[in-house]
């Protein structure tokens, strides 16, 4: 199962609303005969690769996987038939399919006379797929809102500028978490002011060959001179204020990972609306006095009823402090 999470974490892999699996074909004498891991929606799932490296060696054997068998025809067919067809006669998984739809692949696997064992190394698998499997089990994407701030808790000065409240180290770690989502969103504000790009780019600047969908939420029109709808990325309006509705429309795109970048306003509605699931603040050692708040109203007037974020790290990151945490 070691052998297959690491297949499963194989770098740049998977494209698409899919997650990370691995597989390890066991032969009738206990030596590994074939391996394989899934590349993305579409492509062979990672049964079906270990099955296609096996050969004739799959026949009896144990495939050892890090997600449960699917059960259902989605882009390719059922892995449940795929094990049987190739005479796989054991599995041993690691996590449950939250996924409804393609859910139930033990027991059908266990109906059919296939020993089946679960739960193998369950919360590392689980650790893999973190914001898929809270996708899943919400059917809705995950939310990380980061934002850059003044040590006074300012995002942007007076005159509406922002560049740059944070230091270069810290906006190429931004764009390493970037590359993470597969949505990037703003408020129809923030590009009428900054005319951001919103690519991942690598630190000369470049952007790289997979691009996050640029999401732009909020109901004016905008010149479709922005940036934001070059052909650097795909782009898409959602003409909504309610972030309810902006994350249905996204999740019908396959989207499971939405990286909120601001405005103020955007985010304050994501975070009164309950959608903000993870916080990535970085804090410059800036003051400004005045300018926007980091975020907008949240309706808290007293104390006692501040949002706490329960922060899970706090790293340097060149002259700025960058915290995470979830509220
Ligand atoms: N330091 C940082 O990290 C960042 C700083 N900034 C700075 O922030 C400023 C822009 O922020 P801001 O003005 O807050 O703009 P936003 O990007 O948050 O956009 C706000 C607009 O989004 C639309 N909208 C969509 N959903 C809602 C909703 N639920 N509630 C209210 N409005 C909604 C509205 O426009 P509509 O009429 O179209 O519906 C609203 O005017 C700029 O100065 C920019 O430089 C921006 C991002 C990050
Ligand atoms: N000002 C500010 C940020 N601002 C965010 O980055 C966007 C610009 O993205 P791009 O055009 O792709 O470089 C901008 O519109 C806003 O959403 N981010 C940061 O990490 N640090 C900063 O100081």
């Amino acid at each position: 199962m070691r052998r297959a999470l690491l297949l499963a974490a194989t770098p740049g892999v998977p494209v698409g609303p899919n997650p990370r699996v691995g597989c390890v074909l066991l032969g009738v004498d206990g030596d590994p005969v074939g391996e394989g891991f899934h590349r993305g929606a579409g492509t062979d799932h990672a049964e079906v690769a270990a099955i296609a490296a096996a050969g004739d060696r799959a026949r009896g054997a144990t495939a050892v996987v890090t997600l449960e068998p699917c059960h259902h025809t989605g882009r390719t067919g059922p892995c449940t038939a795929a094990l049987q067809t190739a005479g796989v006669t054991r599995v041993v998984y690691a996590q449950a399919d939250p996924n409804r739809a393609a859910s139930g692949g033990a027991q059908a696997l266990a109906a059919a006379g296939v020993d089946v064992v679960g739960g193998v190394l369950a919360d590392e698998a689980l650790d893999l797929n973190r914001v898929w499997t809270f996708a899943m089990e919400r059917q809705r994407p995950f939310v990380t809102w980061k934002f850059a701030t003044t040590l006074d808790g300012r995002s942007a000065a007076t005159d509406g500028t922002s560049r740059w409240v944070s230091s270069p180290q810290s906006r190429h770690d931004t764009h390493r978490l970037r590359a993470l989502s597969d949505t990037m969103l703003v408020g129809t504000n923030t590009v009428a002011v900054d005319d951001p790009l919103l690519t991942v780019r690598d630190d000369h600047d470049v952007a790289l060959p997979h691009q996050p969908l640029r999401a732009v939420m909020g109901l004016r029109d905008l010149p479709a001179d922005r940036r934001v709808f070059n052909g650097d990325a795909e782009s898409l309006r959602l003409r909504t204020r309610d972030p309810h509705e902006a994350l249905a429309e996204l999740w019908q795109h396959e989207r499971r990972h939405v990286f909120l970048e601001g405005g103020p306003t955007l985010a304050a509605a994501f975070v009164r609306a309950g959608l903000v699931d993870e916080v990535v603040a970085y804090l410059a050692p800036k003051l400004l006095g005045a300018g926007r708040n980091a975020v907008a109203d949240l309706g808290v007037t007293t104390m006692v009823d501040a949002l706490e974020l329960e922060v899970d790290d706090v790293s340097v990151v060149g002259p700025d402090v960058r915290v995470r945490g979830r509220i």
